[in-house]
């Protein structure tokens, strides 16, 4: 968010343009004093009391969404603020309400610029997202998580933390051509608008990850996300009342994301279409296989670009073939019991071993080969120990 003042009287005494910038302060100390805790107002009167002596006309000050890794509670403070700003030359609203909410709420929409005065000051605040912070920092949402916006606003009714998931498809154990045909595919989907604009269909791509617990499936969705540099939407199915809700969240993901709905199999009305169909009535409070569905098929194609929906599940047997249909899950990739090579990524990740340097390594691979272990089980044995022997 960028306010900058631009004085609109006579400019050229260097009196003016404290004034200006008085005047400036004096609209930010009215502005945190109505939404800032005490203790952090005067922590910041003091700042801006000492901040400068001025020599332009002109002011920016930046306000960042993030103070360190932390949230700027200043952002959030203008944010409220500029709600009051609104005015009939705003070209674009965000309104919402959730359930919960008795009143709608009207905040601005990135990209918006509103003007401003105080005292003899004329403000523009410019609400932008910066290219940088859009792509260096991949985000993880949903639904528990602090900082909610509102349905309809980006990311709106998410909240959202920075995903610190460090897994990539470097870290990750899986047989490398397995590896190797997921990077290609993403690279694929990736050059591929045109493609998708001239055959008709939605720019977004569905990926079915399934297999034991504890062989990466969530590995594999942070090493995806971070790949792509996508944010992560992680929705939690049994927690959404109903088929309009779940279209109303799905709506207000963004572009560039990955949503995730993890365990498909453990909601009930995911698995069998026939049983759907006879609790029809019943089934108003949740969420149905036919509203995923059709959401799927369709309703994303209107609202947004370079979507990616990953399912996991343990149990893919129990899947309603309709949701395993070709179109909607464009790839099902089967995570499995750890391989002699998967052994390896492993082995290199937890004990900085090259290959195959250690002469235990090519015994323990032969055990790894024979049996059913799960890389989450090795990794648990990697880490017991400093000492490699
Ligand atoms: N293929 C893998 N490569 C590297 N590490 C892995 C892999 N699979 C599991 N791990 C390790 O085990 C931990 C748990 O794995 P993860 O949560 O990704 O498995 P999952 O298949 O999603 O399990 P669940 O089905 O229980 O959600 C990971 O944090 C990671 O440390």
């Amino acid at each position: 968010m960028f306010p900058s003042s631009d004085n609109a009287f006579s400019l050229s005494t260097l009196f003016s343009v404290y004034a200006s910038i008085t005047g400036f302060m004096m609209l930010f100390r009215k502005m945190l004093n109505d939404f800032m805790p005490m203790q952090l107002r005067s922590y910041l009167f003091r700042l801006l009391d000492q901040l400068f002596t001025p020599k332009s006309n002109n002011l920016t000050v930046i306000i960042d969404e993030k103070f360190g890794s932390e949230s700027n509670h200043v952002f959030e403070a203008a944010e409220i603020y500029l709600r009051k700003k609104i005015s009939p030359d705003t070209k674009q609203l965000c309104v919402g309400k959730t359930t919960k909410e008795k009143h709608f709420t009207i905040s601005i929409v990135k990209g918006e610029e509103i003007f401003d005065s105080f005292e003899n000051s004329k403000m523009k605040w410019n609400y932008v997202e910066s290219e940088e912070n859009k792509f260096n920092e991949v985000k993880r949402y949903s639904k528990d998580a602090p900082g909610r916006g509102y349905y309809g606003s980006p990311g709106g009714s998410w909240g959202s933390i920075t995903l610190d998931h460090p897994s990539t498809f470097d870290t990750l154990a899986m047989d490398p051509s397995a590896k190797k045909k997921i990077i290609d595919d993403l690279e694929r989907f990736l050059k591929r608008k045109e493609f998708y604009k001239r055959v008709g269909k939605a720019w977004k791509r569905g990926y079915l990850l399934y297999g034991p617990p504890g062989t990466g499936k969530s590995s594999l969705i942070a090493a995806m996300a971070n790949y792509l540099k996508f944010d992560i939407f992680d929705l939690e199915l049994s927690s959404v009342q109903n088929n309009g809700e779940f279209k109303r969240i799905l709506l207000s993901t963004t572009n560039r994301s990955i949503l995730v709905i993890e365990d498909i199999d453990c909601n009930a009305e995911v698995r069998d279409r026939e049983a759907e169909n006879q609790e029809r009535n019943m089934s108003r409070g949740t969420v149905t296989l036919s509203g995923i569905l059709n959401f799927i098929d369709g309703l994303w194609s209107s609202a947004g670009d370079e979507r990616i929906i990953v399912f996991t599940t343990n149990h893919k047997e129990q899947l309603d073939p309709a949701l395993l249909r070709p179109g909607r899950m464009d790839m099902h990739i089967h995570m499995s019991y750890c391989t002699s090579l998967g052994f390896r990524t492993l082995v290199s990740n937890y004990l900085g071993l090259d290959g195959l340097n250690h002469p235990l390594c090519e015994e323990i691979e032969k055990l790894v080969d024979s049996t059913e272990v799960t890389p989450a089980e090795l990794s648990e044995e990697l880490m017991q120990d400093d000492d490699i022997d």
